[in-house]
């Protein structure tokens, strides 16, 4: 492929490859969107369904089963790169909206009332609610396409602004992930009033993976289109190829260690901590279900315009590994002084809306400068497997952590336990940060140079 030929292609339009980042970021918003819709639900769960914490974690964890035991996100990239980004990203949205309509299906009056596979439900582990099972298997579906589907939306962002505005990109395609987690925590506690029932709440959102996928059919025709004129196809294919020996090589890098154990540690100390956010905000402060959402939305909407921020920082500053030290001290204050204080949860979120900034801003562009780019496809699948075990236990966790330190019927729950294990993830991360930083020192991966001197 010749410059010149790049020069003419529709990727040397601005208008549109910022197009393009509209049409995969509402994908993405979409995505967010559903993973956090049902957390401001947990007390109409126990409500309408008998759910317990412990339910309610296993359901925000089953997501990650199929990126952790299967390998989903790793595989998805081999597949990506053999089939490419129309097919793998259709099918894997496909995925997604399936799983997310099952998901409100199992919610529905249709199925409670002896609907399709309610019987069959009802005939195994009778400690589990047929509601619970069928909702289990749709965000199972849901996780299966969900994480795959990101690293093909990183895949299109590398295709359409590789050579140019690349690290601001990636800052922004993050502010749609973020928006869509916003609008979850504000718009489903509204929607739970509706008078066609609480379960609107999941049909909207499930409604708005399935627009997510029809977006995603716009984006494959200029996809289609760009690749006839520049014939990228070849070129992303030789660069991207898996090979086995990618795998180990990651596994013997110490830098990308560090940060995939960060990675996990961090993630699980923010994700599962903002699905029982909201109910950790009704409980401790005594407010509404509409107030603790509004609440929990501070930290999306913080990181919506910091991240950007962060991410032009570290191209024109660098001090990424710096960044994720700080990101990783502001975690561990913010969750211990939850933990311990009755300080306004507003301002707290908008601090850890930082935290939630600094890392991931300097996290993501850090792994191109420490792993080859053709492997960085890997790389990141492998980084999302491993972050979704954190995912996948610590949701779990604090569901099992909150059965066992509060009394069967308590009339409001004590999330002191559950915030000091948030915590002391951070701490781990923030041990893992310290390291990175030190063995940038030894690697000259130049973590602390901006992004056009390395
Ligand atoms: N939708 C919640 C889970 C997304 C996890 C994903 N693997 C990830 O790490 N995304 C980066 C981010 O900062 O959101």
């Amino acid at each position: 492929m010749t410059k010149t030929k790049l020069q003419k292609s529709l990727r040397d339009s601005v208008v549109t490859r910022w197009a393009m980042l509209l049409l995969v970021g509402f994908v993405l918003a979409a995505n967010y969107y559903f993973y956090d819709a049902l957390s401001p639900l947990k007390s109409t769960l126990t409500k309408e369904f008998g759910f317990t914490s412990t339910d309610f974690g296993t359901f925000v964890s089953v997501y990650s089963i199929p990126n952790v035991f299967f390998l989903m996100a790793v595989l998805g990239g081999i597949i990506l790169d053999k089939l490419g980004i129309r097919r793998t990203g259709f099918l894997f949205v496909a995925f997604m909206a399936f799983g997310a309509l099952v998901t409100a299906y199992g919610a529905s009056d249709i199925y409670i009332n002896d609907g399709f596979g309610y019987a069959f439900m009802s005939s195994f582990l009778p400690g589990y609610s047929p509601e619970l099972k069928m909702m289990l298997l749709g965000r199972f579906l849901f996780g299966l396409g969900a994480e795959t589907s990101i690293v093909v939306i990183s895949k299109i962002i590398v295709k359409w602004f590789k050579g140019k505005e690349l690290a601001f990109a990636f800052g922004v395609k993050l502010a749609f992930a973020r928006t869509g987690s916003f609008l979850a925590f504000n718009l489903s506690p509204v929607l739970i009033e509706s008078q066609s029932g609480w379960t609107l709440a999941i049909w909207f959102a499930a409604f708005l993976v399935l627009a997510a996928l029809l977006v995603f059919l716009i984006y494959m025709l200029f996809d289609l289109k760009l690749d006839k004129q520049v014939k990228q196809e070849g070129l992303l294919a030789s660069t991207d190829e898996f090979h086995i020996s990618d795998i180990t090589k990651l596994l013997t890098n110490r830098s990308f260690i560090y940060v995939t154990l960060l990675c996990l540690t961090f993630y699980s100390a923010v994700f599962p901590f903002l699905s029982f956010s909201s109910d950790f905000f009704l409980n401790k402060f005594n407010l509404s279900i509409k107030e603790s959402g509004f609440i929990s939305s501070m930290l999306p909407i913080g990181t919506m315009i910091f991240t950007p921020l962060f991410g032009f920082f570290v191209d024109k500053y660098g001090k990424a590994a710096s960044l994720m030290i700080y990101g990783s001290i502001i975690l561990v204050v913010v969750h211990l002084t939850f933990a311990f204080t009755n300080l306004s949860p507003y301002v707290l979120m908008v601090i850890l809306g930082l935290a939630f900034s600094l890392v991931p801003a300097s996290m993501w562009p850090s792994v191109a400068k420490m792993v080859d780019e053709k492997r960085i496809g890997s790389a990141y699948g492998l980084m999302f497997s491993v972050q979704n075990l954190g995912l996948w236990a610590f949701p779990i966790l604090a569901g099992v952590v909150l059965d066992s330190t509060n009394p069967t019927a308590a009339e409001t729950l004590d999330y002191t336990y559950t915030m000091i294990m948030f915590a002391g993830l951070g701490i781990i991360g923030l041990v893992f940060a310290l390291l990175l930083k030190r063995e940038d020192k030894v690697s000259g991966y130049g973590l602390e140079l901006p992004s056009n001197s390395k």
